[in-house]
């Protein structure tokens, strides 16, 4: 289970947010919304622990995830909105080298095939720097196919997708929290699952709460 306790961020002299509790356990999803600025990518990196909170706490299984760095980056993936891609490798060597930087251990022709499915056939052998802002985007999100991950952290995983790839990410989110997996995302469309739960956060509207 995933905990928040009290959060609260500032970044420079700005304060962004302050009060969020949720909870978010096994096959739940998480869809934090808000207006540009209100906070969402700095939430979802505290969250990840790549930005220190100003007051509170993230527990993860019951431990702060201070305490326990490793432990946490192996059970979570977080794909952030600027893809994460090196320019110079090319689709497949960027999922090879992503996936290894994460401790999975992905065969080549499992890789070949995922790029495949996210419907990078004949374009796995480019450098990323000449594929399309939605080819690159389809590249970072082809992990998810590949993660074992439990909790996964994605900000604005839709932004940049055609209507066949925003499809197959709904379905391949869908999928994860229906297998137990947990789910924090940010978008400005709707979230719906066929089974789960999902919850709502909105930043930025402190006359509903944070919840
Ligand atoms: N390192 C930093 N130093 C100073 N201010 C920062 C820093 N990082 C973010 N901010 C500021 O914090 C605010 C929130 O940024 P953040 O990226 O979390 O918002 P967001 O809700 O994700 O926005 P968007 O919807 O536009 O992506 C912005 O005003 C931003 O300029």
């Amino acid at each position: 289970m995933l905990e928040v306790i009290d959060l609260q961020c500032t970044r420079g002299d700005r304060h962004l947010f302050s009060g969020v509790d949720f909870t978010l356990s096994e096959g739940e999803l998480l869809h934090l919304h808000g207006h540009n600025g209100s906070g969402k990518t700095t939430l979802l990196r505290t969250l990840c622990g790549l930005v220190s909170p100003t007051q509170g706490e993230v527990c993860w299984r019951g431990t702060p995830i201070r305490r326990q760095r490793d432990e946490y980056a192996a059970e979570l993936l977080y794909l952030g909105h600027k893809n994460g891609l090196k320019d110079d490798l090319t689709g497949i060597e960027n999922l090879l080298m992503a996936c290894r930087m994460s401790g999975l251990k992905v065969a080549e022709d499992q890789a070949w095939n995922v790029l495949e499915k996210m419907g990078l056939r004949g374009h796995e052998d480019l450098p990323a720097r000449v594929l399309s802002q939605g080819q690159q985007k389809r590249v970072a999100l082809a992990r998810l196919l590949l993660s074992r991950a439990p909790l996964w952290i994605l900000d604005e995983p839709f932004v940049g997708l055609d209507i066949a790839a925003v499809a197959l990410l709904e379905k391949v989110v869908a999928d994860h929290v229906a297998g137990g997996g947990l789910a924090v995302l940010t978008t400005h469309q709707e979230v719906a699952l066929t089974s789960g739960k999902v919850k709502r956060l909105r930043l930025g509207w402190k006359e509903d709460g944070h919840v």
